[in-house]
């Protein structure tokens, strides 16, 4: 795996980078210029964007992953994070737990109106546990891991993540999550929808996973064990929709993230790759200097 050619930097219409499972050796894959990249030993610096707090910065980096449903963005975090001896945060585990907690409260979280949903939302207490061997996620203590991934949850979550108090809420306890593993470990991995955009802009790795409809469809079918992938394409796409157009902080791609794309490449590879620019960020490895 390592050593294999993997793929191919070229930019998006948009300009942003995109990288292809193509022809390009491993060791030439180095991150897009535009890219901030921010020293680790650089302990004293912060950074405000507007609206943000200010990131408090040790040695540990961050690397923030964004993408439509069943790009990969949890295997791949989780992998990256295990092999980097890094922390794990699933933010969307964390809007799973808020609306299993709408929903545990006996309110439809797809006709609820917003201002129920946040008046709710606003009382439990989420703990995440970052460890990427034994992801945990909790709602006033209660283990919900497995009750956040049924069907009613997955039908509930882009309604009740479009809620602004919701979103507030959650974003600030991502921000407290990721300072700490800053300070105290070698870092984190994060992966949701506005985790290069609004949750930690200033990461060392953005980076936008993408791959074709049909190839994610056919990812989360194998998953959840249906054979019915057009049924499952639909549900992916209804949300991808859904989270791409709400008014609050949107899916979308930033010039300044990397675009991963993935359909012809094994979960094996995709990590390879984020764990070697998350390597080249942290300063382990030097960048190579071969054009893009
Ligand atoms: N590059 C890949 N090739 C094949 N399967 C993959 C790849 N990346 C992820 N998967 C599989 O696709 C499914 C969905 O991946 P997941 O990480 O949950 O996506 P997301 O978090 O973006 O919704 C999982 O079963 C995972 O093992
Ligand atoms: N940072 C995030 C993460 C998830 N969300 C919302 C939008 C998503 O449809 C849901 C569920 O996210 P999750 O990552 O579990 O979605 P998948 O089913 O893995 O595709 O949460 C969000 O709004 N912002």
């Amino acid at each position: 795996m390592v050593g294999a050619h993997l793929g191919r930097l070229t930019r998006s219409a948009s300009g942003a980078p995109r990288l292809y499972a193509e022809a390009l050796r491993r060791d030439d894959i180095h991150p897009p210029e535009e890219r901030t990249v921010v020293n680790a030993q650089d302990n004293a610096r912060t950074t405000e964007t507007a609206g943000e707090r200010s990131a408090p910065r040790g040695d540990g980096i961050v690397i923030a992953i964004d993408g439509p449903s069943g790009s990969g963005k949890s295997s791949t975090a989780r992998g990256t994070a295990r092999a980097r001896e890094m922390r794990y945060l699933d933010t969307g585990a964390m809007y799973r737990a808020l609306t299993w907690w709408v929903l545990h409260n006996g309110v439809d979280a797809t006709t609820a109106d917003a201002a129920a949903v946040a008046r709710l939302a606003a009382q439990p207490v989420i703990t995440m546990g970052t460890d990427p061997t034994d992801p945990t996620v909790r709602v006033d203590g209660t283990d919900v891991a497995e009750d956040i991934r049924s069907p009613e949850v997955t039908s509930g979550v882009s309604a009740v993540s479009a809620v602004p108090e919701v979103r507030e809420r959650m974003v600030a306890l991502q921000r407290d999550i990721i300072a700490e593993a800053r300070r105290d470990s070698g870092g984190i991995v994060v992966e949701g929808r506005d985790i290069t955009t609004v949750v930690a802009p200033e990461a060392e790795v953005k980076i936008y996973l993408t791959a074709s409809a049909e190839a994610r469809a056919e990812r989360r079918s194998r998953e959840v064990r249906t054979s019915d992938i057009a049924a499952t394409r639909a549900d992916l796409m209804r949300r991808d929709l859904f989270d791409s157009s709400r008014a609050e902080s949107p899916l979308t791609q930033t010039e300044d993230a990397l675009e991963l794309e993935t359909t012809g490449m094994s979960l094996d590879e995709v990590i390879a790759l984020v764990v070697k620019l998350a390597d080249e960020a942290s300063g382990e490895v030097v960048p190579s200097t071969g054009a893009v």
